[in-house]
This record gives C-alpha cells, sequence and structure tokens, in this order.
C-alpha cells in the first residue's frame, strides 16, 4: 500500500512536490495537503484530487510521512500545534525549510522524531527536482529508503551526512531554478536587442539550456570539455566565453552562492530554537 503522506502549507514547494508524486502514479487518495484557507485548498483539491484540510492536527493523524513544508517564519507554531499528535504518531517527518536545524525543530516538536531535513527544488513540479536529504539519528533504514522513494518520485536525491551542508545544497540546487530563470530573462533582452522577437529569444534560451544540462547529464565528458567542443578557434563562441570569463561570471556567481548559504546560516540563527 501507498505511503499516507500529509504536506503541511500548500504553497509553491508543495504543490511542485505532490504534482510529482501524482504524475510518478502515487495515488492522490493517500496524499493530504493543509493550508489555513479552504479557498486556497479548493483549486489543489481539484487539481490533484487530494484530501485537503485546514486542521493540521487531524490531517497528520494517520500519516506514515508528514511533510513540514510552511516558511520558515511560521514553523515554529506549526510544530508546536502538532507536537502532541506527532508524540503520539510517530510518522517520518521531513521539513523542507530552508535554514531552521533539525535541533530547533526537535525542540519544538518535543524531541525525539525521526526527522529528515530536505532542500528541494521547483522544477520537482516537472519531475526533475534536485534534493538535498539529511537524516536525524532517529531515522531507522526503513524511513530513509521511504524518504528518498518519495523525493525519487520528483527527481535526483543526494544524502549528506553533515546538517551543515543542507546550506551548500541550497546554494546549489534549492535557490538555483531562480539563477538559470534570470539567465533566460538576460537572455531574451538581449535577443531582443540583437533583433528577435522575444518569443523566439525565449524559446531557444530555454531549449538551449534544456539541451546543455541534458548532453551534460548523459555524456562522459566534463562540462569544460563540452564548452569547449563548441569553442571553435577564432570563433564566436570563444568570444563570448572570454567575455563572461573577464566579466567576472564565476566570481559573481561564488559569491551569490555563499550570500544564499549565509542567509539559510542567518535563518537559523533568526528564527531557531528560543
Ligand atoms: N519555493 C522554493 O523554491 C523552495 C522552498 N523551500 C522551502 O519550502 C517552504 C515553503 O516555501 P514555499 O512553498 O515557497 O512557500 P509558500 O508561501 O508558497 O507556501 C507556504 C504555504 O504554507 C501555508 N501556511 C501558512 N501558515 C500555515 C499553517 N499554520 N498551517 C498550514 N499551512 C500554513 C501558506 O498558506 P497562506 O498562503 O494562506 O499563508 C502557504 O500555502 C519554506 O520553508 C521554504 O524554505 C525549499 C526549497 C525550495
Ligand atoms: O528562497 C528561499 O528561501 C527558499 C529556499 C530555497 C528556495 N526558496
Amino acid at each position: 500500500m501507498a505511503s499516507r503522506v500529509t504536506f503541511i502549507g500548500a504553497g509553491n514547494m508543495a504543490s511542485a512536490i505532490i504534482g510529482g508524486m501524482i504524475d510518478n502514479g502515487h495515488p492522490a487518495t493517500a496524499i493530504t495537503a493543509t493550508s489555513p484557507s479552504d479557498a486556497f485548498l479548493a483549486p489543489l483539491h481539484e487539481r490533484f484530487g487530494i484530501r485537503t484540510n485546514t486542521d493540521n492536527a487531524a490531517a497528520v493523524r494517520d500519516a506514515d510521512v508528514v511533510v513540514l513544508a510552511v516558511k520558515p517564519q511560521v514553523m515554529r507554531d506549526v510544530c508546536e500545534g502538532l507536537r502532541d499528535t506527532l508524540q503520539r504518531q510517530r510518522p517520518l517527518v521531513i521539513s523542507v525549510a530552508a535554514g531552521l536545524t533539525a535541533e530547533s525543530l526537535q525542540a519544538w516538536l518535543g524531541g525525539g522524531l525521526p526527522l529528515v531535513r530536505c532542500m528541494p527544488n521547483t522544477p520537482s513540479l516537472v519531475g526533475a527536482g534536485a534534493a538535498g536529504l539529511y537524516a536525524t539519528p532517529e531515522v531507522s533504514a526503513e524511513q530513509r529508503t521511504l524518504a528518498s522513494e518519495l523525493l525519487e518520485a520528483v527527481g535526483i536525491v543526494e544524502w549528506v551526512e553533515e546538517e551543515n551542508l543542507l546550506d551548500a545544497v541550497t546554494a546549489v540546487s534549492g535557490s538555483a531554478p531562480a539563477y538559470f530563470f534570470l539567465m533566460f530573462e538576460a537572455m531574451e533582452e538581449a535577443g531582443v536587442k540583437l533583433g528577435l522577437p522575444a518569443e523566439t529569444a525565449r524559446r531557444l534560451a530555454i531549449q538551449t539550456a534544456l539541451g546543455a544540462a541534458r548532453m551534460a547529464q548523459q555524456s562522459d565528458l566534463t562540462p569544460d570539455r563540452l564548452k569547449r567542443n563548441v569553442m571553435s578557434p577564432g570563433g564566436t563562441t570563444e568570444r563570448a566565453i572570454e567575455h563572461l570569463e573577464q566579466a567576472g561570471l564565476r566570481g559573481i556567481l561564488a559569491d551569490a552562492m555563499e550570500a544564499c548559504a549565509a542567509r539559510a546560516r542567518e535563518m537559523a540563527e533568526e528564527l531557531g530554537q528560543r
């Protein structure tokens, strides 16, 4: 029988994982999502056929897995509201919140629960997610497998054995879809400046990113080698790459990713156990 999975919070990230799970064959009736507003849940029920509930504690009562998918700022209240039911029920708890440490989450949940911290990303919606996972010592081998299976339904999974590495995962994949969307915007704008219709520039840029990602995934060659294969000596690509390197693209990315990971650490301090 499929695991019964309850999502606390039904926003961008929960919808992305739910959509991917359903596409992958997880029965909609084994998935529940909660939110404070019925008006918000009704379209989700219509779109996916899942069960919905505005009462968090009631929604976790029969769950094998509870996914905490609310904003970090409301996580403490949400956890404290679930504490008694989860302590009785003891399902596998998966938090997708950026920053919040297992120590804080356990403190708010009453301690000792099997807890996986997960940093997923929104491409989960199209089955192309990338998630980093970390398990607390309370998590059994079966529960690790369960967490892997759940997230593998919507993309790839990488386990990290040190919790603080999830901040690096946030920089490399959790937040990273936004970096690529920014690239698409910028490439479309530049394409328009070069005379293309916006729609044409957008379609070409997005398809090129998809093609490059597929090639990099399927090829034995390194990204550097694949890059060099596009760069004919004295040709057009060489000129573009020289420009990107001289303008400091690598440094800009490194700085942005460091800022991202630092913000995750800062959020853990700001919102953590008090
Ligand atoms: N978006 C992303 O790309 C990623 C997000 N994350 C993490 O996922 C989590 C959710 O982010 P995201 O989905 O973007 O945020 P959203 O704001 O889209 O979703 C949060 C949802 O939680 C609901 N909510 C608020 N309070 C409660 C409550 N007390 N009980 C139940 N539900 C509640 C909100 O409802 P309402 O709007 O009515 O308040 C909303 O539907 C965050 O912790 C974030 O760090 C992780 C990786 C990637
Ligand atoms: O921006 C955020 O805080 C969340 C976490 C990773 C992606 N979105």
